[in-house]
């Protein structure tokens, strides 16, 4: 494949060369609002029902691991959440910046929502809502603290271990623990090859500009999706028998891998009823059976 085919749109392509290190390579900028939710009632952001609420992208694998952790906990009732329009778009007309938007009725984009909480146009706005000196990317998920009006927490690897142990006062699937104690050790591991090779792996090919760093990534990403094939092959789940977040983390970029299923997410990015219910039917039947 040649490098280009990836970068689909003009205002992606223009967002991802402010992305890319003079070697041609992806490099991805850290989170940094990295505060944390805690079941301890004292604490500056306690667990609470309707308290906390959840931005995201369909697009987007880090944002759908949360989304699928808030779905399987069964915290829906405790934490909405809002989805944005499937293509970047224009933030402001004094510059030049593309990033995520709402729609601004909900008939406007099946499948995005408006931002009936805070009455944002666009996810930089809740960046900038949220903190009067935030100078990092505008990137979802976006954990929003309704009651201190500012964002938690936009590190999905974090919201979801939050979303695992905090709420379980309020969760409605309180005993589901995907991170359990016997079998961190071997979830820190699967977690540490699979964000490399294939989480952060596909964007490293997608987004790299030069067919150097392309080649190399591509040639990482195909062997960890062998291995994949191979221990799953042997076992139900990739830690084990047990479904754990590391099947998750997985999941939500296979699920753009495979020829089937890149139709689903252009039908989910193309606002497609029957795409969002056949990517939601495999992410809790798929995975499960
Ligand atoms: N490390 C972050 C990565 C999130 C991320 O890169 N999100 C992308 C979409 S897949 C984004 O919102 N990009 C918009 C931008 O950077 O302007 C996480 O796991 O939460």
């Amino acid at each position: 494949m040649v490098l280009m085919d990836s970068l689909k749109t003009r205002s992606m392509a223009q967002a991802a060369l402010t992305w890319v290190s003079k070697t041609g390579a992806f490099v991805a900028t850290p989170s940094t609002i990295r505060n944390f939710i805690s079941k301890d009632q004292t604490s500056q952001f306690p667990a609470e029902s309707g308290r906390y609420h959840l931005y995201l992208s369909y697009a987007c694998p880090w944002a759908s691991r949360c989304l699928a952790y808030l779905k399987l906990k069964g915290l829906e009732k405790a934490i909405g959440y809002t989805v944005v329009k499937p293509i970047f778009e224009r933030t402001k007309e004094t510059d030049e910046h593309f990033g995520w938007v709402f729609p601004a009725s909900s008939t406007e984009e099946v499948g995005a929502d408006p931002d009936h909480l805070n009455g944002a146009k666009s996810v930089r706005e809740l960046y900038e809502l949220g903190s009067s000196n935030y100078s990092g990317r505008y990137s979802v998920p976006v954990l929003w603290d309704k009651k201190l009006k500012t964002i938690v927490n936009n590190e999905s690897s974090e919201i979801i271990r939050m979303f695992n142990t905090e709420f379980n006062e309020i969760a409605e699937n309180a005993d589901l623990d995907l991170y359990p104690s016997h079998l961190r050790a071997v979830i820190d591991e699967v977690n540490e090859w699979v964000f490399d090779a294939i989480n952060y792996g596909v964007y490293k090919c997608g987004f790299a500009i030069k067919q150097g760093p392309y080649d190399e990534a591509v040639v990482t990403l195909y062997d960890a999706l062998d291995k994949c094939e191979d221990i799953l092959s042997k076992q139900r789940y990739i830690c084990g028998n047990e479904f754990t977040e590391a099947d998750i983390r997985l999941f939500v970029t296979l699920i753009r891998c495979r020829k089937l299923d890149v139709d689903v997410v252009l039908g989910i990015e193309r606002g497609d009823d029957n795409a969002v219910n056949s990517w939601a039917s495999l992410l809790y039947n798929g995975i499960e059976h």
